[in-house]
């Protein structure tokens, strides 16, 4: 593990408005790898999910004949995001393919793999037996790495604060929505500050805050990621979307290139119908397990306290008696209109009650970020159908290679 891969933010955050060119040439394992074969006949077809979030679409203009130079959507810039906003620390080398982030995102993929292989495998629910397992010692493995790369944040983060003092005093704490505040002054402290300030008062010790920090990168970036790759597969599959898109677009920024606000982002109100949509559909945490402090009874099931129980968002979210046309993409369902008298619990993309999504305003904060800045720039057209769509067994949802075609929009 590279210790350097993590540099400290110096107060700077270039936050919701960083998109940056790289030339993906050497370096995309994407376009490198991609297995794009019928599709492949037609250069500006990209495999979405081998792309990650979001090099600068403003002035990237791929050659289509070269599907190395194509824009490429990382995701480790969804996790350069997360580090950057909670942890105030920027990765170094996150663009390349061997950098810690890489090796991260790997550790995590392997993880989510392996613990649905132990899932199934009703003998590996035995630690004794399962430690055995060659999946105990990959797991092993990976957690070390995964482990190893958070800490690396935290250190540098440390190491920053020694150096420069922290952005954190209590004036700083609390909701702000002012653009301005956000984007100049530059004062706001990062969560993870918060958590060492109160390390320092002895409410949290050195495993707590790893603790929070994994939670935080791991659930701040590739469910985010997963969502707009989903987004993208949807929007490409319905023209008629994405021209009501563009219509709001449009009158946001008209010809403008500027990065978007806060301000900009809230009046996005059919943008947001759509992403919700696509958490209907898709929703990247697709089932969440509880372990019953109470006995309830379900249906005519009757089901004791202390029973671990699933629930299988995606399949609620497909019901037919809480969403008419449940399979059809259909954004208007989430205009205030059309959500009236909803129960409160039959969209749960974010889960419900006590333990559920904690940055849920800034995920949707962050997709609205990248998909605007493409749809700004950029029109869709699918290669995959909603139908073509192959899951592939994990603990956030995933898909086998999904294929959109971008096309540099004339306005
Ligand atoms: C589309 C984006 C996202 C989706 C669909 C999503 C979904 C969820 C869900 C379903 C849970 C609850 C899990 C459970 O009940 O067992 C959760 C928890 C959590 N999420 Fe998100 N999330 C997203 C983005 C984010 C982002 C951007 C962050 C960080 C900024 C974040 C941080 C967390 C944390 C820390 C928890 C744990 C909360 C707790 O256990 O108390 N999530 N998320």
């Amino acid at each position: 593990m590279n210790a350097s891969a993590v540099e400290p933010l110096s107060g700077k955050s270039d936050g919701i408005a960083t998109q940056e060119i790289v030339d993906e040439k050497s370096r995309s394992e994407g376009a490198s790898s991609a297995t794009i074969t019928d599709a492949d006949q037609d250069k500006s077809v990209i495999d979405v999910q081998q792309i990650h979030v979001l090099d600068d679409v403003d002035t990237v203009v791929p050659n289509i004949a070269d599907p190395a130079t194509w824009p490429l959507i990382r995701n480790s810039k969804i996790i350069d995001h997360i580090i950057k906003t909670a942890m105030g620390t920027k990765l170094s080398d996150e663009t390349s393919t061997s950098s810690a982030a890489f090796a991260y995102k790997k550790a995590l993929h392997d993880l989510g793999i392996r613990f649905t292989e132990r899932l199934s495998n009703v003998y590996y629910h035995f630690n004794f037996i399962f430690s055995f397992s060659k999946i105990a010692k990959e797991q092993k493995k990976n957690l070390d790495i995964v482990h190893s790369f958070t800490k690396s944040i935290i250190s540098k983060r440390k190491q920053y604060i020694e150096k420069y003092g922290s952005n954190f005093n209590e004036d700083n704490v609390g909701d702000n929505d002012d653009d301005d505040v956000y984007f100049k002054s530059k004062k706001k402290p990062a969560m993870l500050d918060l958590l060492l300030s109160a390390q320092n008062k002895g409410l949290i010790d050195n495993d707590g805050i790893q603790e929070e920090v994994d939670t935080f990168v791991f659930e701040g970036h590739d469910t985010t990621a997963a969502a707009l790759l989903f987004s993208l597969l949807c929007l490409a599959n319905d023209k008629e979307i994405q021209t009501r898109i563009f219509t709001e677009l449009d009158e946001i920024f008209g010809d403008s290139t500027r990065p978007p606000t806060m301000n900009d982002l809230s009046k996005m109100h059919y943008l947001d119908c759509c992403i919700l949509e696509t958490l209907r559909l898709y929703p990247p945490v697709h089932f969440i397990g509880r372990k019953l402090g109470e006995s309830v009874t379900l249906s005519n099931y009757y089901v004791e306290k202390g029973t671990n129980v699933l629930i299988f968002i995606i399949d609620m979210h497909r019901r037919e008696d809480l969403f008419k046309d449940a399979l059809k993409y259909n954004p208007d369902r989430f205009l205030p209109e059309n959500s009236a008298g909803r129960h409160p619990f039959a969209f749960i993309p974010f889960s419900a009650g006590l333990r559920n999504c904690i940055g849920q305003k800034f995920g949707m904060m962050e997709m609205k970020t990248c998909l605007s800045a493409i749809l700004r720039r950029y029109r869709l057209e699918p290669v995959t159908r909603h139908e073509d769509v192959k899951f592939i067994p994990d603990l956030v949802l995933r898909a086998k290679p999904i294929y959109v075609k971008f096309f540099k929009r004339d306005k």
